[in-house]
C-alpha cells in the first residue's frame, strides 16, 4: 500500500540554468535555493519552492545525460513532473505488481537527500513521473 501526497515538483529542462533561474527569480520574483549537482543522473539542478511545491530547473552536465537528450529532441521545457509518496519501496512493488512500466526498480538518489524512481512515459500516458519520498 502506498499514497500519492502531491506534487512535489516539476521538472524543467534548460540550457542554462543561471538564465533560466534569472526568470524565476527577477521576472516572476521567486526565491531560488542552492543549486546541487546530481551525479547520477548527469544534472545541476536549482529548486524554486512555489507554495507546497517546487519549480526543479535541470541543466545537464554531460551530452548523453537525460536532460541532454530531451533537449535535442524536444528543446527546453516540461521533462518530467514528481509525485510525493509516502512509502517509495511499496509504490515500486505495487505499481511492478500491476504491471507498470519501470525505469527504476529500486529507489536512486535524488537531489536533496530524496529516495526517487522514474515510470516510464509509455506506461503513464506520455508523462515522464518520478516518484519520491523524504524522510
Ligand atoms: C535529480 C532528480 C531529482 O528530482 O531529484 C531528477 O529529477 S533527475 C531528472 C533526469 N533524469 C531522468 O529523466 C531519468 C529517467 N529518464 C530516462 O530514463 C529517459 O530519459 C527515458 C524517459 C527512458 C527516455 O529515454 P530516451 O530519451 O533514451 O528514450 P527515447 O527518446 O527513445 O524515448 C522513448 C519514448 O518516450 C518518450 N519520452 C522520452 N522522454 C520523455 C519525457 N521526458 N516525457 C515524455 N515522454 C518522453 C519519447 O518521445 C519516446 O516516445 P516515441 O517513441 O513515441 O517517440
Ligand atoms: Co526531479
Amino acid at each position: 500500500m502506498f499514497k500519492v501526497l502531491k506534487v512535489d515538483h516539476i521538472g524543467i529542462a534548460v540550457k542554462d540554468l543561471e538564465q533560466a533561474k534569472k526568470f524565476y527569480t527577477e521576472v516572476l520574483g521567486m526565491e531560488a535555493m542552492g543549486e546541487e549537482v546530481v551525479a547520477e543522473q548527469k544534472v545541476k539542478v536549482c529548486f524554486i519552492p512555489c507554495g507546497d511545491s517546487e519549480v526543479e530547473l535541470l541543466e545537464s552536465t554531460s551530452p548523453d545525460g537525460p536532460i541532454a537528450k530531451f533537449i535535442e529532441k524536444n528543446g527546453e521545457g516540461i521533462q518530467h513532473i514528481a509525485l510525493r509518496v509516502d512509502n517509495i519501496e511499496n509504490a515500486l512493488a505495487d505499481l511492478k505488481a500491476k504491471g507498470v512500466r519501470l525505469i527504476d526498480e529500486k529507489p536512486r538518489y535524488g537531489a536533496g537527500g530524496a529516495s526517487i524512481a522514474f515510470l516510464h512515459p509509455k506506461a503513464t500516458g506520455g508523462v515522464l513521473l518520478e516518484l519520491s519520498e523524504r524522510k
